[in-house]
């Protein structure tokens, strides 16, 4: 009798998103490739993998989903690679507004989930860091979890890695694995990057995994990189 396979392997793509969108897409679809000539079973790309992160960047960027090129080649890659592709985030145009959207693909190619970033990262460090997602982006309404062979999972974005209460809500749904495509930045990153994704999963009792996009130097936003998978333990 064939056994079910218990283990999978899962890949974080810290791409390195720049102004131009076609080679943003296309470097990511040489990562996920890569991974998944590597075995991965499972790829997961940062938040804002086709863009640069920055207010100013959502509304030029921004892209119907799942009708854009960005969530396409999305689908297309899941379809050719046989893997489950988390598509990061992309700024997302749904009727007059912008969201920070993941979307999910399937091996078949079929969209799994749709996930719009709940907690929008408003935060203000006095002469460290001052962002405001909020000027631009709307909030999403509904925690969005998928299902896999091996076990479900349940989506975040970035902050949204601050709420315990929903990682314990997707825990309290049965998901075995959190993933959360993410860039904290230089200030934050030190401080509480590591921290988070450990808590989350000594809390939840849970895998977590922290995709972040690469630090860039020169970006204005400048992503504290360092993706990393906890284990419950
Ligand atoms: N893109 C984000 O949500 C950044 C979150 C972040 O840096 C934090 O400290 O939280």
């Amino acid at each position: 009798m064939a056994t079910k396979a218990q283990t999978f392997r899962l890949a974080l793509v810290q791409c390195l998103p720049g102004s131009n969108k076609v080679k943003n897409l296309q470097r990511a679809a040489e990562m996920v490739r890569e991974a998944a000539s590597n075995g991965a079973q499972v790829v997961s790309l940062p938040e804002c993998f086709n863009s640069p992160y920055g207010t100013r960047y959502f509304p030029e960027y921004c892209e119907p989903v799942p009708d854009g090129d960005s969530t396409r080649m999305l689908s297309e890659l899941a379809k050719e690679t046989k893997t489950y592709l988390i598509g990061g985030s992309i700024p997302e145009k749904y009727q007059d507004k912008i969201y920070n959207t993941c979307s999910v693909f399937g091996p078949d190619g079929n969209q799994l989930a749709l996930y719009r970033k709940l907690h929008l990262f408003d935060i203000d460090v006095p002469g460290k860091i001052k962002f405001t997602e909020s000027d631009v982006l709307s909030p999403g309404q509904t925690p969005q979890t998928f299902d896999t062979e091996w076990c479900k999972f349940g989506l975040g974005i970035c902050y949204d890695a601050r709420f315990p209460e929903l990682a314990g809500l997707y825990r309290n749904r049965g998901c075995k694995v959190l993933v959360y495509p993410g860039a904290f930045n230089m200030t934050t990153g030190p401080a509480h990057w590591e921290l988070l994704a450990r808590a989350r999963s000594v809390d939840c009792q849970v895998y977590t995994a922290f995709c972040s996009v690469a630090r860039d130097e020169s970006a204005t936003y400048v992503a504290w990189g360092h993706s990393l998978i906890v284990s419950p333990w």
